[in-house]
């Protein structure tokens, strides 16, 4: 088995592979930089017995982290408990897979270079624009293996929190598919407010980077779009485990080989 980790700034999502890249299990806890190496073991155990997987048959960890201050325990985790040296996703590893332009900085999130793989090898011939909203919605757009840029929103979850963390009032409220904009409660005006804010701002940015490149084929990924996507139609595809294979590819492309 292979072992990955998407460490996201809200969730860490340990993923459990066969040698084929089939995901067995995967698991979400939240992302708190106390976790130490021994809690991390702890809880990989448990997950592992609940799915009869047998953690000792890990033959490699791939950690995918924009996260960086949580990094160490990660590579603990691998030493102590494993015997492994984790590999952390990186762009030097696979510069022939997504080329980056020269004046470009290198600070591509490891969360973004991951979904870039797996969408290129969904789609290895069209021109791809990756929508994952996390955290935060990032945007990138890949022509010819190239990084051609991108963008970073605030993702949904984070503007409800941001409304909820500043006013005296507003409550945290869960995001749903709203029955109507004419909101007749405070829940239900937020609700509406960052739901079709978000329809309309990513469309307007689809339509910004498609004067660009009309061909762009857009895929979205990331808990928080599956249902925002269907209100789209400019997203060709939403996939659900976007970077989760992307981790894989990594592995393939840096370890196995
Ligand atoms: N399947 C889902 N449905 C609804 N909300 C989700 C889903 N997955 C994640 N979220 C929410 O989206 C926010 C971002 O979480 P996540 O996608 O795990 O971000 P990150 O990858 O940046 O850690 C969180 O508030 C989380 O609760
Ligand atoms: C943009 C992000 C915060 C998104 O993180 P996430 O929503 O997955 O938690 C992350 O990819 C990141 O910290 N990137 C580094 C800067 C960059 O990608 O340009
Ligand atoms: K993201």
């Amino acid at each position: 088995m292979i072992l990955g980790f998407d460490i996201g700034n809200t969730h860490i999502v340990p993923i459990f592979y066969d040698m084929k890249g089939n995901i067995l299990a995967t698991f979400r806890i939240p992302t708190h930089l106390e976790f130490t190496e021994d809690t991390l073991f702890i809880m990989l155990k448990e997950f592992a017995k609940n799915s009869n997987l047998e953690i000792l048959n890990i033959e490699n960890i791939i950690v995918s982290s924009v996260v960086p201050n949580i990094n160490e325990n990660f590579s603990r985790l691998g030493k102590k408990y494993f015997d492994i040296n984790p590999v952390f996703v990186n762009l030097d590893n696979v510069e022939n897979k997504i080329k980056i332009l020269p004046n470009m900085e290198r600070g591509l999130g490891a969360d973004r270079i991951v979904d870039i793989l797996a969408a290129k090898n969904l789609h290895p011939e069209k021109e791809l624009l990756i929508i994952d909203f996390g955290t935060a919605t990032t945007f990138d757009m890949i022509k010819n293996s190239t990084y051609m840029g991108g963008c970073i929103l605030p993702g949904i979850t984070l503007s409800i929190n941001a409304l909820f963390n500043n006013t005296a009032i507003l409550p945290k409220i869960e995001f749903t598919e709203p029955e109507t904009v004419l909101g007749i409660n405070t829940v239900s005006q937020i609700n509406t407010g960052i739901f079709y804010g978000n329809v309309g701002a990513i469309k307007e940015l689809i339509l910004q980077y498609k004067k660009s490149f009309p061909n762009a084929y857009v895929i979205a990924t990331g808990g928080q779009g599956r249902k925002i996507s269907e209100y789209i139609e400019e997203i060709d595809e939403y996939v659900a485990k976007l970077g989760e294979t992307g981790i894989f590819e990594f592995y393939k492309l840096t370890i196995n080989n």
